[in-house]
Formats: structure tokens, C-alpha cells, sequence
């Protein structure tokens, strides 16, 4: 690949920096109702960008604009980021999955051959999130490895489950836990062993990510590995009926649930995990199993005391990191990704200061970057990480906001960088929680936020993207949302409350350009219907004032 960028025939350098602002699950929903807390928040700034002529415009986030299966396929923050840092469309972990599975060649693989050593005489364990939402793992998946296992002579399986609520209704996981229940059965009918052993809420059980809490992950380690919980339980619905406190003063959500364990009638755990056990990973994405992938394969570690390191035959459904080669082992090829946009950037000496909050810290460095790990080049990234509270995010629904700001104006400022890339985490994650109105308190701070960087931007004669990588906080009613079901917007109620909405939508994301060192006649083009956030990387670089790569997607910008 040819790295060498080269300047644009029209669009001069600015003087200033390139402000790329991520507004992190803020879609612009076609629906502008009172479920929509970008709608009733105080968005003053945001709102003002939309009335520029020729230099606002919405894009695509969500299906096979972001390499996602089906256009039913909402967008997420891995590829949607992904999208935005390579400029490419890449088939993602849920099509290759699929692929894999149509064409059988996932049971063909190293990986899969590895696990198949322990099918005879050992255990064969899944963990993973238990839903169909898409973002993370789909139980299909999980179903069909489940029956290709069992096929191939696993004699003993065992599934460590994870309960969603945050891609799919809350509520849902006890539908998912029959299903897969109903499928346990079936393998039992032909003589395999396969019982769920252990789960809890993704939220404070096994899934945690960029490192926010290693205690979420020891909770797991403990319940998946070691048999231990808090809480016993015969059977898996039971568990998660019980935790879930229906009716109670403080019921809880599928995404917090405690850890529990299935014990047997003689009270003993049904499927600790053990020397020579085969484990598998089922979630294909990422973030929120490198934790435990860590825990699993590396011998040395010290995050959280493990009490027993089973050396396992273990696979993830993917390769997790492509830089630390972890794990391994794995079932299916992870999408190859390069040529990003953060490479060409290095490889041309130009100079990027990027900031978020833990939670959305690797979304940016990590998933824009391709999947990596670490810097292309130390000396001209600088990469910082605002610690994370580590609540519920609607008790505190400021989160970093304020600090992630003021990172940014001085970044921008400092005139040391050529990039400064930034992402917001409050609408997406306050809207993860269903609560609309701390949604709004934090899409208003955001707004305020945007203005006080654009004003900076202005102020060193820079230039600004300001978008989003996926909806959330645009709807937040069940059923309100336009794009899922145009005819039923009126939302669910249920015991006299709107059933509220955990998930990202499929709504569109805005994407504006400007700054006082933007030329007038820099505008978008008119059209491009389907150009989405896989269209943002091209347009970057016109901007900075180079023409965009040939192998990246078009740009936006007209010519
Ligand atoms: O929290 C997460 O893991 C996902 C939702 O499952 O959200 P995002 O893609 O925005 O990170
Ligand atoms: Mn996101
Ligand atoms: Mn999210």
C-alpha cells in the first residue's frame, strides 16, 4: 500500500487543528417525540449545525453500511468505529461468524480441532452473552456450535450464560435461557451431557471492558471456573427469575444480575472448568472479553487472584486482539483490517491527541485503529484515558464529560496536534440504563460541551467533524422507535409505565463539518444517499487538506 498522502488539488492545510468529535450513540431519529432524549434535551449547539447550508448532513450507522449481516442490524460501537477509523467497509464478526457456520469451514479449523481433543474424555464449556442482539453474540451461533459439538462426539457440555437487556429488552434473557434449555434437551436426547452452569448480569459478571473493574471478570471467574457464586440455584430460569426481584421495592435488571452457579442434586456446582477442558468464547466482538481471554490463556497474571488456573484447550469465537495475538486459538479468522486511517496518519508524521473515558477509551484508540492494540507510532499519538465511574451511569450521568472536554481544548490549544479525536460517552451509555430523563441531563451537558470545544476550534482557525458512531439516546420508549417499526410508534406500556428501550436504534447518525479555518466553499456534496460512517475516514483527510486515499471510500466533501 501506498502511505504517502498528498495534498488536496483544492482544500489548502488549515492553520489549525482537526477537531473529530464522537458523540457516542446520538442518532438523529426521524421521530422527534418525548421518548427521544435528544429531542427534549437542551441541545442549543448541536441543534445550530444542523442550519448550515451544505455542511451537515446524516449518514448511515447501522446494517451492511457497517458490514452488520442484515440492514435489521443495528450499529454498534466496534463497527462502527471501525468504519469511521478505516474509511473501508469490513465484513464484521457477526457476517464472518455466519459465513462459517453456512460453510461449515468453522469446524474445520486449528481452532476447532483443538477443542476437539477434549470432546472424548473432558468437558467442553461455552461462555458468552446470551442474547440475539448482534452486537456481541447471537444465540443461533451459539446453537449451532452447541448441535455441531454434540456431532462430532462432544460427550459433556457446559454453558456459562451471560444475561443481556442492553441489545434486547430487559426481561428477555429468560426467553433466551428456554431456548437454549429446549436445545440442552435435544443434545441429551442423543446422549451428550449439556447443562447450563453459571451466569449473571453482563454488567457485573464476566463482561467488563478496557479494564474498568477486574472485579466484574473475577465474579465470572469465580462462578464459570471455580463453581462459586453467592448464589446456588437447580436450574437456570429459577436462577434468573429469582435475581431479577420481580415485584419487589428494587427489582433488577438482566444486565445486573448476581453471579450465580447450577448445582446439582447433591449440591455441588454442575460444571466447574478443569484441567484439559475444552473452553470456547462465543461472543465474536471484543472489548468486553479481553479481560477474560487474559484470564484464561496467560499463565503469568495478576489482575485479580484466579485461586486455580485450569490449563484449558481454549478458543475465542474470534481473534479478540490482533497486536497481542489473543487468543491464540480461535474459531473463525477476525476481519483484516489496515490501511487505517490512524496509520496513514503516523506514517506522515502527522500528530493525533486522543481522549475518551474508559468505556469508551479503546473505541477510539482500539476499534478506530482496526482492532490494535498499543500506537502506530508513540512519538505522534497521545492517547489518554479519563478513569471511568464505576456506577450505574444514570446516577451519575455527567460521567466524564467535563473532563474529556477540557482534555480537548487544550489538546486543540497546545497547536502540538494535527488531530484531535475525542468521544463523548454519556448519550450511549446513560441510554444503555432505559432512563430518558438523565439521558437528557447528559445529551444537554454534551451539547454544551461541543460548543465550548467548536468555540476553541474557531479561536486556533482549525477545522471540526462533529458525528456519532450509533443511535441510542434517540429513542428510549419500546416500539417508539421509527426506524425499527414505522407503523407502531406509539410506545409499550406495561403496569402503567413506558417500557423503556436499553438498546441503540437504527437510526442515522448527524455528521457536520466546519471551523474558522474551513474555506467557504468547502461543502458537502448533494446526494449520496447510502454514504455512511465508512465515508467519514476520506472525508477526514480532505478536510486536513490531502487528497483522501484511493482504497479508502468515497469522501463527502464536494469536488
Ligand atoms: O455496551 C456495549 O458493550 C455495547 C452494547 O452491547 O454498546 P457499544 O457498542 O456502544 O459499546
Ligand atoms: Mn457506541
Ligand atoms: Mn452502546
Amino acid at each position: 500500500m501506498d502511505f504517502e498522502l498528498k495534498p488536496h488539488p483544492k482544500i489548502p492545510k488549515a492553520e489549525g487543528p482537526l477537531l473529530v468529535c464522537v458523540l457516542d450513540g446520538f442518532g438523529e431519529n426521524e421521530v422527534k417525540d418525548d421518548y427521544n432524549a435528544i429531542n427534549i434535551a437542551d441541545t442549543p449547539c448541536t441543534d445550530a449545525l444542523k442550519e448550515v447550508p451544505g455542511r451537515w448532513r446524516t449518514i448511515r450507522a447501522h446494517g451492511t453500511a457497517v458490514g452488520l449481516p442484515t440492514d435489521d442490524d443495528m450499529g454498534n460501537s466496534e463497527v462502527g468505529h471501525n468504519a469511521l477509523g478505516a474509511g473501508q467497509l469490513i465484513d464484521q464478526g457477526a457476517s464472518l461468524v455466519d459465513q462459517a457456520l453456512s460453510s461449515k469451514s468453522l469446524f474445520e479449523g486449528e481452532g476447532w480441532k483443538l477443542i476437539s481433543e477434549a470432546f472424548e474424555s473432558n468437558t467442553l464449556h461455552f461462555i458468552g452473552l446470551l442474547s440475539d442482539g448482534g452486537v456481541h453474540s447471537r444465540t443461533n451461533q451459539l446453537f449451532s456450535m452447541l448441535k455441531g459439538a454434540a456431532e462430532k462426539g462432544a460427550k459433556k457440555i457446559r454453558v456459562h450464560i451471560l444475561t443481556d437487556g442492553r441489545d434486547v429488552p430487559d426481561g428477555s434473557s429468560i426467553k433466551f435461557t428456554e431456548e437454549l434449555e429446549e436445545v440442552l434437551k435435544e443434545l441429551e436426547g442423543s446422549g451428550c451431557d449439556a447443562k447450563i452452569a453459571s451466569g449473571g448480569g453482563r454488567m457485573c459478571v464476566t463482561m467488563d471492558r478496557y479494564e474498568a473493574d477486574w472485579n466484574i471478570v473475577k465474579r465470572g471467574w469465580e462462578a464459570h471456573v471455580l463453581g462459586e457464586a453467592p448464589h446456588t440455584f437447580k436450574d437456570a430460569a429459577t436462577a434468573i427469575k429469582t435475581l431479577r426481584k420481580e415485584g419487589s421495592e428494587k427489582p433488577v435488571s438482566d444486565q445486573w444480575l448476581d453471579p450465580f452457579v447450577i448445582v446439582g442434586e447433591d449440591d455441588k456446582p454442575v460444571g466447574t472448568i478443569e484441567d484439559d477442558d475444552a473452553v470456547v468464547i462465543f461472543n465474536f466482538r471484543a472489548d468486553r472479553v479481553i479481560e477474560l481471554s487474559k484470564a484464561l490463556e496467560y499463565e503469568e497474571f495478576t489482575a485479580f487472584d484466579r485461586k486455580r488456573w485450569p490449563k484449558t484447550r481454549f478458543a475465542g469465537l474470534m481473534q479478540y486482539d490482533g497486536d497481542l495475538k489473543l487468543p491464540t486459538n480461535f474459531l473463525v479468522p477476525p476481519p483484516a483490517i489496515s490501511g487505517t486511517s490512524g496509520e496513514f496518519m503516523a506514517k506522515n508524521k502527522l500528530s493525533t491527541f486522543v481522549c475518551s473515558e474508559t468505556q469508551k477509551f479503546g473505541h477510539v484508540t482500539f476499534f478506530w485503529n482496526g482492532n490494535r492494540s498499543g500506537y502506530f507510532d508513540e512519538s505522534l499519538e497521545t492517547y489518554v484515558e479519563i478513569p471511568s465511574d464505576t456506577v450505574p451511569f444514570n446516577e451519575i450521568p455527567e460521567m466524564k464529560a467535563r473532563e474529556i472536554c477540557e482534555a480537548g481544548k487544550e489538546a486543540l490549544r497546545s497547536g502540538k496536534y494535527d488531530q484531535v479525536r475525542i468521544n463523548f460517552a454519556n448519550p450511549d451509555m446513560v441510554g444503555h440504563t432505559g432512563d430518558l430523563q438523565a439521558t437528557a441531563t447528559c445529551c444537554t451537558l454534551v451539547d454544551k460541551c461541543v460548543k465550548e470545544l467548536l468555540e476553541v476550534v474557531d479561536e486556533m482557525k482549525g477545522r471540526f467533524i462533529v458525528t456519532s458512531d450509533h443511535g441510542n439516546a434517540d429513542d428510549m420508549a419500546q416500539a417508539a422507535r421509527a426506524c425499527r417499526d414505522k407503523k407502531t410508534k406509539k410506545p409499550i406500556v406495561a403496569e402503567g409505565k413506558v417500557v423503556s428501550l436499553t438498546s441503540h436504534t437504527l437510526a442515522p447518525v448527524p455528521f457536520a463539518i466546519g471551523g474558522a479555518g474551513l474555506p467557504d466553499d468547502v461543502k458537502l456534496k448533494e446526494g449520496m444517499p447510502e454514504a455512511g460512517l465508512g465515508n467519514v475516514a476520506a472525508t477526514l483527510f480532505e478536510l486536513m487538506g490531502y487528497a483522501a486515499p484511493s482504497h479508502m471510500l468515497p469522501s463527502m466533501i464536494e469536488e
